[in-house]
């Protein structure tokens, strides 16, 4: 054979073997559509709602396995929309899967991902997120904030109150976020009013621009800084970043000045932390300690008003289980005199918990969750598919709570599908703090949200108190069947149409 027939023999053959190679391995891939876009890859396939968006084309490409893989820009991703599959995910594989997809734009915004969202898996996120557990958001801590509670949802019941009396209707997100917002200003910084108001504005303003796709999850890095400057985009984003430190910078120089031992709301405690633990490790710096402030004043301000808009969206138009659920409030809350609901009442409460968890099943804040990033490949459903290293991953808790596999009924509004004693089913004993993978608005694994216990006694309070004092309708007459159940786009997802409901006062004949 001449040493030319050899040489081609040889690459013929190195390139078969290259495409068989490459052909398994693809078919490790988990299913994904065929055809896609240079750059863009699979995103023009994305609506204004991805969560729906990717749900749809799950059930069209996914083949029932639950995993769905899409070419996002420049990302990789893969789409978890059915139970089992999460369930696969975090209990065999969650460190593989516990890193966040890198993203310029929150990575200004939070010290060069100091807080612990978006901090990649390492050192600086294992120590700030046991910061948040341990010294944040423990249960002694959330304890000690009941009379922020208490009195914030007493403010909210005066506002409510001043509108019935004057026969006007409530948008609820004003009130209901004007609640949160309040509640979270005072843990974080314990300050209200004024301070509250700016924080408001700063998180709106936030929001409005980091909300969608970016210019980075479709260009390399340098190319979309370009893009931004071109547009002004980065411009804004700059001063919007330089605002919130302006804002947080104030608030670390006045507690500074308090006197030390007063440790009582989060810059207190982080303050206190720098001194105690000065050499432990984690860096105490100021600017440490902004990015986590700011961190657990944005995750915890809309995510919960935005879950509670949801359950008066839900209630209102289920009048069956608004008369159900005041009835149990009425019951155990008792004495017509007491005008504050005591937090030990709440755990008594079974149907409203049972409410709670219902919407955060049809109606989860977040509804894709954060994304990750897996750090190493996994061979995941028992090898049946490769997920490579690097590949960003979307939990669509949205899908899941709504998964035919995991729920009877999925698409009806029916808090009894948690409760034993109203024949539960399987449903029954459902938990939401991600041990139980139908149902995870929270998360779940070493990522899950550190701020559960926080979360559920300002949402149990604020609606407990609210449907206490008052009955709510829907204005001029609307029928519960007209209300539109659709989100908003963005991180996270309110109704797209704001609730407006008719607040009238009850006579606390009880
Ligand atoms: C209804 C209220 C809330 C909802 C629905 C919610 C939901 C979530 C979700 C889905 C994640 C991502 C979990 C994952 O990747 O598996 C998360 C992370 C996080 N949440 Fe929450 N959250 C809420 C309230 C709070 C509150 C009150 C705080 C703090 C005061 C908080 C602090 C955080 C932090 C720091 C993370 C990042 C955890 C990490 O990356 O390790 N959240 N939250």
């Amino acid at each position: 054979m001449s040493p030319l027939v050899l040489a081609g023999t040889v690459a013929l053959l190195l390139g078969f073997l290259y495409v068989i190679k490459n052909h398994q391995s693809k078919s490790k891939l988990p299913p994904s559509p065929a055809w896609w876009l240079p750059l863009l890859g699979h995103l023009h396939l994305i609506g204004r709602l991805p969560h729906r968006s990717l749900h749809e084309l799950y059930l069209r490409y996914g083949g029932g396995g639950g995993l769905l893989l899409l070419q996002l820009g420049r990302r990789r991703t893969l789409v978890v929309s059915t139970a089992a599959a999460a369930a696969d995910l975090f209990k065999n594989h969650d460190l593989a899967i516990s890193s966040r997809p890198h993203n310029a734009a929150a990575h200004k915004q939070t010290y060069g991902s100091r807080n612990v969202s978006f901090s990649p898996y390492g050192d600086h996120w294992r120590q700030a997120k046991r910061t948040v557990v341990v010294h944040l958001l423990s249960a002694r801590r959330v304890e000690a904030f009941a009379p922020v509670r208490a009195a914030e949802a007493a403010a909210m019941v005066s506002r409510a109150r001043r509108a019935a009396e004057a026969g006007e209707a409530v948008e609820l997100r004003e009130l209901l976020y004007g609640y949160t917002n309040a509640v979270v200003t005072r843990a974080a910084a314990g300050a209200s009013g004024t301070t509250a108001e700016r924080w408001r504005q700063l998180l709106a303003h936030s929001a409005a621009l980091v909300a969608g796709f970016q210019a980075e999850d479709v260009l390399p890095d340098a190319a979309a800084r370009l893009l931004r400057r071109a547009t002004g985009l980065e411009k804004k984003f700059d001063d919007m970043v330089e605002e919130w430190d302006k804002f947080l910078s104030e608030i670390v120089a006045e507690h500074k000045e308090k006197r030390p031992g007063e440790a009582g709301d989060f810059m207190d405690v982080l303050l206190q932390l720098r001194e105690e633990e000065e050499g432990e490790g984690f860096e105490h710096t100021d600017d440490g300690i902004k990015a986590i402030a700011k961190d657990m004043i944005v995750a915890a301000t809309e995510t919960a008003a935005v879950a509670l808009e949801w359950a008066m969206a839900e209630l209102a138009g289920n009048p069956r289980v608004m008369a159900k659920v005041q009835e149990e409030i009425a019951r155990v809350a008792g004495d017509a005199e007491q005008q504050a609901i005591a937090e030990a009442e709440l755990s008594r409460m079974c149907y409203l918990r049972a409410v709670v968890k219902e919407v955060f099943r049809l109606h989860p804040p977040l509804p894709l969750l954060l994304p990750r990033e897996s750090m190493s490949p996994a061979a995941v459903q028992g090898g049946r598919y490769e997920i490579p290293a690097k590949t960003t991953l979307l939990v669509n808790a949205w899908a899941i709570g709504r998964d035919p596999a995991a729920w009877n009924a999925p698409e009806e509004f029916r808090p009894e599908r948690f409760l034993a004693a109203a024949g539960g089913g399987q449903a029954q004993a459902v938990d939401l703090r991600g041990t139980d993978y139908q149902l995870l608005p929270f998360g779940a694994g070493r990522r899950i949200c550190p701020g559960i216990n926080f979360a559920l006694p300002v949402l149990e309070l604020a609606l407990a108190s609210v449907l206490r004092h008052f009955d709510w309708e829907l204005p001029g007459g609307a029928r519960p069947a007209e209300l539109d159940m659709v989100e908003a786009p963005g991180l996270s997802t309110p109704p797209r149409v704001p609730l407006v409901l008719v607040p009238k006062w009850k006579a606390l004949a009880y």
